[in-house]
């Protein structure tokens, strides 16, 4: 897992950032050197992915208060809120983004003076990504073991190193199973509308010779009812006080067909990514992006002008869907209410 590659990298005065948009055409990294270029990122999808997200978004506000010349603590931790609000406004699903920019917030009313605040806020968005490369570890970990020997798995979207601090969370397995020896062989679906998984997930799998498989998002139920699938593997951008998990559009409809197959549905993701405050999947705010996206293909159009779209990033699975839920302190199955609060009240489950 050692050549993974990173897609947040931190300059003390800028961020270096892998622009996902460029791949797989181009490995290409742009330097943001002001909070307007941090949101234009994450709303572009130049980053993304729930941890990679927060991430960046924990950089933007560090870099932000580094270069506010405001040395009036009130003043400074007054506008910080605002800030934070404003890169908080770049994307509304993935729940890493404000927890990320919260903890920062709360360490800040900590320091006495505009300085020390200052100094925090970066160390904070330090180890935010320091310890989400530990978390993504430890959910490889646990995901790998959930797998058979020479596993066939179906994933979603792009859970991977580009999509978090490192080492990804479902495709953290994956790395897991090939760093082991294991035979695994992925089937990766294209993801429509923006083609993470086309782009990214097939891109990065390759490039760590893991064994991956192509396919269109419509040809998901002939897979599972033809290949062996042993089972499916997604990530999540938020995971409600229930269970209930909003992740990459598409990923309800494989819940289901996960179900109809008999095969496990099993969701992957840090504790940043539960939202204890939400009680159920119905209270998450579901981005809808720009219509093109859906009527044109690599800038080219392909449906008629003026057509009506919809275009929701994400869909909800509930939780009785969700065979397990993967996170850096184990494997929670069922009785999720009780079992997603007791992550944060033990050291392990
Ligand atoms: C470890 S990434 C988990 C999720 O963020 C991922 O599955 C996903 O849905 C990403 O959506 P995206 O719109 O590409 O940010």
């Amino acid at each position: 897992m050692t050549n993974l590659i990173k897609p947040v990298i931190w300059e003390g005065d800028a961020i270096r950032l892998l622009n996902q948009q460029k791949l797989p055409g181009a490995v290409e990294y742009i330097f943001l050197k002001t909070i307007e270029d941090v949101w234009d990122s994450i709303t572009e999808l130049k980053v993304r992915g729930a941890p990679a997200i927060g991430i960046t978004a924990a950089f933007g506000l560090a870099l932000w208060a580094k270069n506010s010349n405001l040395d009036q603590t009130d003043i400074l931790k007054a506008e910080l809120a605002v800030k934070a609000a404003y890169l908080n406004s770049s994307r509304p699903t993935a729940v890493n983004l404000s927890w990320a920019l919260q903890r920062l917030l709360k360490v800040a009313e900590e320091e006495p003076t505009s300085a020390k605040v200052i100094e925090r806020l970066e160390t904070e968005a330090i180890l935010i990504q320091q310890q989400d490369e530990e978390t993504c570890k430890r959910i490889g970990e646990y995901g790998f073991s959930l797998l058979p020997d020479d596993a066939t798995v179906l994933t979603h979207c792009n859970t991977g190193a580009i999509a978090t601090s490192k080492y990804g969370t479902a495709l953290g397995a994956f790395y897991i199973a090939k760093e082991r020896g294991s035979d695994i062989h992925v089937y990766a679906t294209e993801t429509r509308p923006v083609l993470q998984g086309a782009r990214l997930t097939a891109w990065e799998l390759q490039q760590a010779d893991i064994d991956v498989t192509l396919i269109t998002d419509n040809m998901a139920a002939h897979v599972l009812r033809t290949k062996n699938v042993d089972a499916i593997l997604v990530g999540a951008d938020r995971i409600t006080a229930n269970g209930d998990t909003a992740n990459k559009i598409g990923t309800y409809g494989l819940a289901i067909l996960a179900k109809a197959h008999g095969i496990p549905f099993y969701v992957a993701a840090p504790l940043s990514t539960i939202d204890l405050e939400t009680e159920t999947g119905d209270d998450i705010i579901i981005e809808e992006r720009n219509a093109v996206e859906i009527t044109h293909l690599a800038g080219k159009r392909i449906a008629p002008e003026d057509i009506q779209v919809f275009n929701p990033a994400f869909d909800v699975t509930p939780h009785g869907l969700i065979s397990g839920i993967v996170t850096e302190k184990g494997i929670v199955r069922g009785d999720y209410p009780t079992k997603l609060k007791a992550l944060f009240e033990e050291v392990t489950v």
